[in-house]
């Protein structure tokens, strides 16, 4: 199959927009240029859009195998081409744990057999995520992981996380460390901080996070192992991150929409739908995350799509599991937040959307040019739409952004040439 796409703006590798056409054939962009000849191509019209790389989340759960009530590969993927999303990175807290080869290649056949988005499989550190053994990182490599995580908790001894390391800068793969010290954060819910306080609720303080950071920042230099620090939260954090990325230690961050737009409050609002971990946070740490994303510190943006059933989220909080779903909305709520505002230039916001997280783990993807895989998403910049959890593809439909007003939402996806989503004209703008 050819396809013309016509008459849109191009986000170009060096952040311009130009008014350009683009040409595919199979799965290649083949073509680019102005007023390209039709031949014998379908024209997909992209006036009054914006065609940009399809997007690289680096931290999604997929929850296959095994809890496959929660998501699966197959609506997990088509809710990441619904929010422009070409290729995502997976947590192994599956059930059983990503950490055998033989589940690596499994979960990569699956999501090629339904050719939505590529994933990439994070593989454990440990096995069975208990903090113990390493995996044979080696092995889940050669397999197709990208990177290693105990995501979901965190490796709590210092001597197992200073092992990993040492096999991380042997292989050349990045540790990707979900900071959690259990010692400070067990039994908590929400923010240790005013609303916690009010609900009752036992909290986990910023220093859970902070702390592991700041061990996991001090064994990357001592071993020169890379760290990749998921869903960062708390200001402490940003500056010890800040501080280790000028010191020259390989460290990279990423930073989730809801710890950009959102805090603790959200928990009076819409109660289990905004637990999450780590957890939404005070007013002075989402400014400080904001000012990381600003300066570079927190390169990467990640949604943490983490999909749980209706009735685990209709619980109440203290009840209900952490995590909410992002991937259908991530892109509209950081185009709204930073481009459409004017604070942040849309090449700056796609650079940490696409480009930096496919070098962080050598996905080769994230830019558009000839001769490149056809993964990409046109935006509608002018149309304003409600956040909708019924028109998700996710099993997940809890959300604090429910109902929130956005601009810039993907209205087409193509992925590796074939078109993977198109937005139904019955989700009408509303202003
Ligand atoms: N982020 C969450 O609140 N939950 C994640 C685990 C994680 O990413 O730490 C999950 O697996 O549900
Ligand atoms: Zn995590």
């Amino acid at each position: 199959m050819r396809y013309l796409i016509r008459g849109g703006r191009v986000l170009c590798p060096d952040g311009s927009l130009e008014e350009l056409d683009l040409r595919i054939d199979g799965d290649r962009i083949v073509e680019m240029g102005a007023h390209l000849p039709l031949t014998d191509s379908q024209v997909i019209d992209a006036r009054d859009r914006i065609v940009l790389p399809g997007l690289v989340d680096p931290h999604v759960h997929l929850r296959e195998p095994g809890q496959t009530a929660k998501e699966t590969i197959e609506t997990g993927t088509k809710a990441a081409a619904a929010g422009g999303f070409a290729h995502v990175c997976c947590m192994p807290n599956t059930s059983p744990v990503i950490d055998t080869k033989e589940i690596v290649e499994a979960i990569i056949e699956k999501a090629d057999s339904y050719g939505y988005a590529k994933v990439h499989p994070i593989a454990a550190i440990t096995h069975g995520l208990r903090g113990e053994t390493l995996t044979d990182f080696a092995a889940l490599i050669a397999a197709g992981a990208v990177g290693f995580t105990d995501d979901g908790k965190g490796v709590q001894r210092a001597d197992v996380m200073r092992q990993a390391l040492l096999c991380a800068k042997e292989l050349a793969v990045p540790i990707v460390v979900h900071a959690e010290d259990e010692t400070l954060s067990r039994d908590g819910h929400l923010h240790d901080g005013e609303v916690a306080k009010e609900l009752s609720i036992k909290g986990i303080p910023s220093e859970a996070e902070a702390v592991m950071i700041a061990r996991d920042i001090v064994l990357s230099e001592a071993t020169g192992g890379a760290v990749h620090f998921c869903h960062v939260s708390p200001k402490s954090a940003v500056r010890v991150i800040r501080d280790a990325i000028r010191a020259g230690i390989p460290v990279t961050a990423e930073v989730t929409p809801h710890h950009l737009l959102l805090t603790q409050e959200e928990a009076l609002r819409v109660g289990a739908w905004g637990k999450v971990n780590p957890p939404l946070r005070a007013a002075t740490d989402r400014a400080a995350c904001v000012e990381g994303l600003i300066d570079g510190t927190l390169s990467m943006i990640a949604t943490d799509h983490a999909p749980h059933t209706a009735e685990e989220k209709a619980r109440p909080i203290e009840a209900s599991p952490f995590g909410f779903v992002g991937l259908e909305i991530s892109f509209p709520l950081m185009y709204t937040a930073f481009v459409h505002s004017g604070i942040m230039a849309l090449g700056k916001l796609v650079d940490s959307m696409a480009r930096i997280p496919a070098e962080r783990f050598k996905l080769h993807a994230g830019i558009l040019n000839v001769g490149g895989y056809a993964d990409l998403t046109l935006i509608d910049p002018h149309a304003f739409r409600r956040v909708d959890p019924e028109t998700f593809y996710s099993k997940g439909r809890a959300t604090p952004f429910a109902g929130r007003e956005l601009t810039g939402w993907p209205t087409l996806t193509i992925h590796r040439g074939k078109i993977v989503f198109t937005r139904a004209a019955k989700e009408e703008s509303i202003r």
